[in-house]
């Protein structure tokens, strides 16, 4: 699928599935724009340089998602950069390793804004602009497995990605009739600085030597493989592509034969 003169905003596209989901939307003829952290900026501009490279379009903007008012004011530098608004993709999300009877206040309130609430200002601002610019548009946002099961140890990181899942079927039934379809990607076990992390976590808390963790996961995925930023960005393709016109309110699992809906 190729699309033209359509324009695409990736959060946390500065690494890991973002980057690969920003590299993916440019191939299908998106314009892009990568937005993660300031301190992200020299990895986003790589991407960028990346995009350019194969002769893309790509911008970096600076956003902390958490922030209500940054994922409008990227929503907004987007469309002035790259001449419209058509898809956003609210990927951008933190894990958190961390037994249930330990979930702090402060655990709670990081793992919600950045996750959860991020979705919701992502919904906004992106329903706003479609809205502002008279067409419908496409809301695609990470879920994972840990939003279909909840995963030990990644209690709070699971009840936020069910969020995710809940706040998708929400937003598609209300935006349906202004052309706007909201969907979700439910990842498994993706080789990113995300499972490097949670692997050294989870060994601090049951003492498995590192990498164990993720060789252990990885032996439940039926393909006999760990997945790829590309796995899941075929799964974003689609979902930002005319093949998904009549698709919404889904979070599809895309984890290489995990779980079974
Ligand atoms: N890696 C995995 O196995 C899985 C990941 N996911 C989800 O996929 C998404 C991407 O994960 P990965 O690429 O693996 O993670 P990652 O940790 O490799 O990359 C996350 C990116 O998000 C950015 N980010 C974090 N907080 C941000 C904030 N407040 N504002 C803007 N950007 C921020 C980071 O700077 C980074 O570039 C996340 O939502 C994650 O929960 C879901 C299922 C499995
Ligand atoms: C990081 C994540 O979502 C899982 C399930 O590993």
């Amino acid at each position: 699928m190729t699309v033209q003169n359509k324009v695409a905003l990736v959060t946390g596209a500065g690494q890991g599935i973002g980057r690969g989901i920003a590299l993916r939307l440019a191939r299908d003829g998106f314009s892009v724009a990568v937005a993660d952290l300031q301190s992200q900026k020299e990895k986003g501009e790589a991407v960028v340089a990346e995009i350019e490279a194969s002769g893309g379009t790509a911008v970096f903007i600076a956003a902390d998602v958490g922030q209500r008012a940054d994922v409008v004011g990227a929503v907004e530098t987007a469309t002035q950069q790259l001449g419209g608004f058509d898809v956003i993709v609210n990927n951008a999300g933190i894990a958190q390793v961390r037994p249930v009877m330990e979930i702090t206040e402060e655990d709670l309130e990081q793992v919600f804004r950045i996750n959860l609430n991020s979705v919701i200002w992502g919904i906004q601002a992106a329903a706003a602009k479609f809205e502002e610019l008279q067409h419908g548009g496409r809301i695609i946002s990470a879920a994972s497995i840990a939003a279909v099961k909840g995963f030990p140890i990644l209690g709070a990181y699971s009840a936020s990605k069910f969020a995710v899942r809940g706040i998708t079927q929400a937003a598609a039934q209300e935006l349906a009739p202004k052309g706007i379809t909201v969907n979700a990607y439910a990842p498994g076990i993706v080789g990113t600085g995300m499972w490097d992390l949670i692997d050294r976590e989870l060994g601090k808390i049951n003492g498995k030597p590192a990498g164990q963790n993720l060789r252990d996961n990885v032996e439940a995925i039926a393909l006999g493989r760990i997945e790829t930023p590309d796995d899941v960005a075929k799964v974003v393709s689609f979902f930002a592509g005319a093949d998904s016109d009549y698709v919404t309110g889904q979070t599809l699992i895309v984890d290489g034969g995990i779980l079974y809906s």
